[in-house]
């Protein structure tokens, strides 16, 4: 009978229970100010170093654009630091004490690295909210998901989510019938739930209208700040309507660093990426 009424607690549906709030994302160690650490990375595919003794440190909070020529090893960076793909030399923490090499990709979204890959995915077939709804849960562990229950918290900071993506109209409409850029914003938004410390973002303005590539550049920017945001995008003058700092990535290493102006005036950027795309 004990056991009984133990099975019926613990499957009453008028509470949440601990084990299915969201995963408590760990301490990060910023106290040096530096979000990401990157140094000496190598990448090599059958001997061909995609990434070559790269370093790079971005502070928290910042936005930092990276840009470079088609196979500069951008998609790799990103790879190696959300953990679909080891190095073969060098190191890449988030904060002082986490060692992203050692993790797994899942463990590395629960500390707070979020990607977002250039086509968006969302569930056509549901609701902005549903989207919204099934991104917060799918970071829940799978026996939470279970006997999920939406809590107030957890719908407020859908709508929040909502009205930082401008999509609080939107929201009860079929994620199918969105807008290319809307579908983005939505995807953006996913991300957002579960409250990730990095965004990573790739290409955002691909495909985008003009109207749709300044709100982008808002959202963004908006972001940053609280959050640290990295985005890799071709798009120049999008680049120059966001960046305060920019990395250019050349052959897997970085080829220079600094603000839009610089990097445009940097003779070696102009030889190997900008004299070709401008
Ligand atoms: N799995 C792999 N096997 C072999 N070579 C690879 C692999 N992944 C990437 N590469 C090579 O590594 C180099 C860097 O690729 P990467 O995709 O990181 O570049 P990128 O800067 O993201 O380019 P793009 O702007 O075209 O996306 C390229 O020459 C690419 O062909």
């Amino acid at each position: 009978m004990e056991q009984l009424d133990k099975f019926r607690e613990l499957m009453r549906r008028d509470r949440v229970f601990d084990f299915m709030m969201p995963d408590q994302m760990p301490a990060v160690d910023v106290s040096h100010e530096v979000l990401l650490y990157v140094e000496g990375l190598t990448v090599s595919f059958d001997g061909f170093k995609a990434l070559n003794d790269l370093n790079l440190y971005i502070d928290d909070g910042e936005l930092r654009c990276l840009i470079g020529a088609n196979g500069a090893g951008k998609t790799t960076l990103m790879d190696v630091i959300t953990g679909k793909t080891q190095p073969y030399s060098g190191m890449a923490y988030f904060g002082q004490t986490h060692n992203l090499l050692n993790k797994n990709e899942s463990d590395i979204a629960t500390l707070g690295i979020g990607r977002k890959f250039q086509k968006p995915t969302v569930f056509e077939q549901h609701t902005v909210f549903e989207n919204l709804e099934l991104s917060l849960r799918m970071s829940k562990a799978i026996l939470a998901s279970i006997f999920y229950r939406m809590s107030s918290e957890q719908s407020d900071r859908i709508a929040e989510v909502l009205d930082i993506i401008g999509l609080s109209k939107q929201s009860n409409q079929l994620a199918g019938a969105l807008s290319h850029g809307q579908k983005q914003w939505l995807e953006i938004g996913m991300l957002l739930v579960s409250d990730p410390r990095l965004l990573l973002v790739d290409e955002p303005v691909a495909g985008m209208t003009p109207q749709e590539t300044e709100h982008t550049a808002e959202l963004l920017t908006s972001l940053a700040g609280e959050r640290t945001v990295v985005v890799v995008e071709h798009d120049m003058a999008f680049v120059r309507s966001i960046a305060k700092k920019v990395t250019v990535l050349h052959q897997g290493s970085v080829l220079a660093e600094g603000n839009m102006d610089e990097i445009q005036n940097n003779p070696d950027v102009i030889e190997v990426y900008l004299g070709e795309s401008q």
